[in-house]
């Protein structure tokens, strides 16, 4: 098992080989922006060869069991290993080290729920005997995997976004081409060695680095990928969407999440969640609480607590223990999020809290007197910013969290059961978690959003279903 030290050089891992290139790039340490690996830069003809590669892997028998084998195998190394992947997520991510081990463990257990779904793909009975002139007949659905997928995903939770790809694909019988993100992509060579360790056949999972848009090209022109399943930004989702032709594609986006805190609910545990879940990797989340809406009632003493809890948070070095909130993934993104926090100021918000930069490290920021029209409301901030906005009726709020060109998840707190059910019937968004903040993910439920936060399920259940297609066997007795 590789780690990563200063100079380390990384291949592309194309049939269960790894291949270095002539050309490498750099992968940063995000605290102190040091050069700390390179990786290899794949061409068109690594791209070629690795989708070749996952095409005639697809061919050979893997049966469901010898799935199930492999990804619990992969599930216990990667808990073995927790450590030595959560030190590498802390410098290639700057996620907080304790944050960084919550993500391999859940990573694990995203395998696990893969490996369990590999024994549950299943077709139904179709009753065709019941058309006239078919009642000599039988029939039934079998699931089939759809081939070569190509997998694509983000920086900022690049282990266990990847075992949500890898692990419902592989599960479901299918080849992997993956492609991690440029400035996060160590953790997912790691998980290549370590799915090779577990025993996964050559040819399944072939992972490319390198830059990001040209690969997509040339994956995108490669007409034997035969799905995409994408966790990104809206704008290159679409832009998968526009190539991908009659292909199967997947997306998971972007999002500008809401939650509500309404005049009956607890207050303090509504406090204490929404300082958590705005912050975590440092707001780069897609359901981090990004807008919330208080009734008026309660705002004063709302915005009281949530400053106390979020004063306490600990900004610095990820791979110090005490550590909250870590840098940003380029100085570049938080001096963008600087610039939304003053364009906002200077629109008559106020900083209640926060609102420094130093280098990539953005302080946890809370504003107030925003209006919904201010970029940090309007637009996805995916920084450690959370604006607060007032409201008196129900009807208004839900008005509010819909006047959005996003809908992954919303969260609304609560003890006013009607109310709870009005929100789940009319807040436009892929889930609503109630007493609790948008930010609530656990593996194996469905996941996905609405409108510009993209289309199709991810937890692997839902994401089989997919990556499978539905055939129908009709036998003429
Ligand atoms: N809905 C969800 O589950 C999640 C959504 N996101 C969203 O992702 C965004 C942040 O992640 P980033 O990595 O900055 O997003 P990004 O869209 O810039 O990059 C995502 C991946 O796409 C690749 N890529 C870039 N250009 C491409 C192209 N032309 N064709 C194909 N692939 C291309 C990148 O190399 C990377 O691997 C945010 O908008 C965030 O909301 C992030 C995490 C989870
Ligand atoms: O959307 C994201 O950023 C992640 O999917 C959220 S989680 O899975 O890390 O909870």
């Amino acid at each position: 098992m590789t780690t990563l030290t200063t100079g380390k050089q990384y291949g592309l891992y194309i049939n269960g080989k790894w291949e270095q290139t002539a050309e490498m790039m750099e992968v940063l340490n995000k605290y102190n922006q040091e050069v700390t690996a390179h990786i290899s830069v794949a061409e068109k003809e690594h791209v070629d060869a690795a989708v070749q590669g996952a095409k005639e892997a697809v061919k050979a028998p893997f049966s469901p069991y010898a799935r199930y084998e492999v990804l619990m195998k992969a599930a216990q190394l990667l808990v073995e290993r927790c450590e030595e992947f959560a030190q590498v997520l802390a410098l290639e991510v700057g996620k907080p080290i304790r944050e960084s081990r919550g993500e391999i463990e859940r990573a694990a257990q995203t395998l696990v729920i893969s490996a369990e779904e590999a024994k549950r793909i299943h077709g139904e009975g179709i009753p065709v005997e019941a058309a006239p002139g078919s009642e000599n007949r039988m029939a039934f659905t079998v699931r089939v995997p759809v081939g070569v997928i190509a997998a694509i995903t983000p920086f900022n939770v690049p282990v266990n976004l990847v075992c949500h790809k890898i692990g419902p694909a592989l599960a479901a019988g299918n080849s992997v081409v993956l492609k991690p993100a440029e400035v996060t992509p160590i953790c997912a060579l790691m998980l290549a060695e370590l799915m090779e360790e577990a025993g996964l056949p050559k040819g399944r999972l072939q992972v490319l680095t390198g830059d990001g848009a040209k690969i997509g090209e040339w994956l995108l022109e490669n007409k034997d990928v035969n799905m995409f399943t994408f966790t990104g930004s809206p704008r290159v989702g679409e832009y998968i969407r526009s190539k991908a032709g009659l292909r199967k594609v997947a997306l998971e986006l972007g999002n500008n999440s809401a939650t509500i805190v309404h005049n009956d609910a607890n207050i303090e545990q509504a406090a204490s969640l929404i300082a958590q879940k705005s912050f975590n990797n440092a707001g780069q989340v897609c359901i981090s609480v990004q807008r919330v809406y208080v009734q008026e009632d309660i705002f004063a003493s709302f915005i009281a607590l949530l400053k106390q809890k979020t004063e306490k948070l600990v900004v610095g070095d990820p791979s110090d223990e005490s550590t909250d909130i870590g840098p940003m993934i380029r100085i570049g993104e938080a001096e963008r999020v600087e610039s939304w926090v003053n364009e906002a100021v200077e629109q008559g918000a106020t900083i209640a809290l926060g609102g420094k930069r130093n280098g990539a490290l953005y302080e946890p920021t809370i504003l107030t007197h925003v209006n919904d029209d201010m970029k940090v409301c309007r637009q996805e901030v995916f920084g450690p910013v959370v604006s607060v906005a007032t409201y008196k009726e129900k009807d208004e709020v839900i008005a509010k969290v819909n006047d959005s060109d996003y809908g992954l998840q919303a969260g609304l707190f609560t003890n006013d059961l009607q109310f709870a059910m009005k929100a789940s019937r009319e807040i436009e968004v892929g889930g609503l978690i109630v007493n609790d903040a948008s930010a609530y993910r656990v593996d194996h439920m469905p996941y996905g959003g609405v409108k510009n936060s993209g289309n199709g399920k991810e937890g692997p259940k839902y994401a089989i279903e997919e990556m499978t297609e539905e055939r129908i066997i009709v036998l003429n007795l």
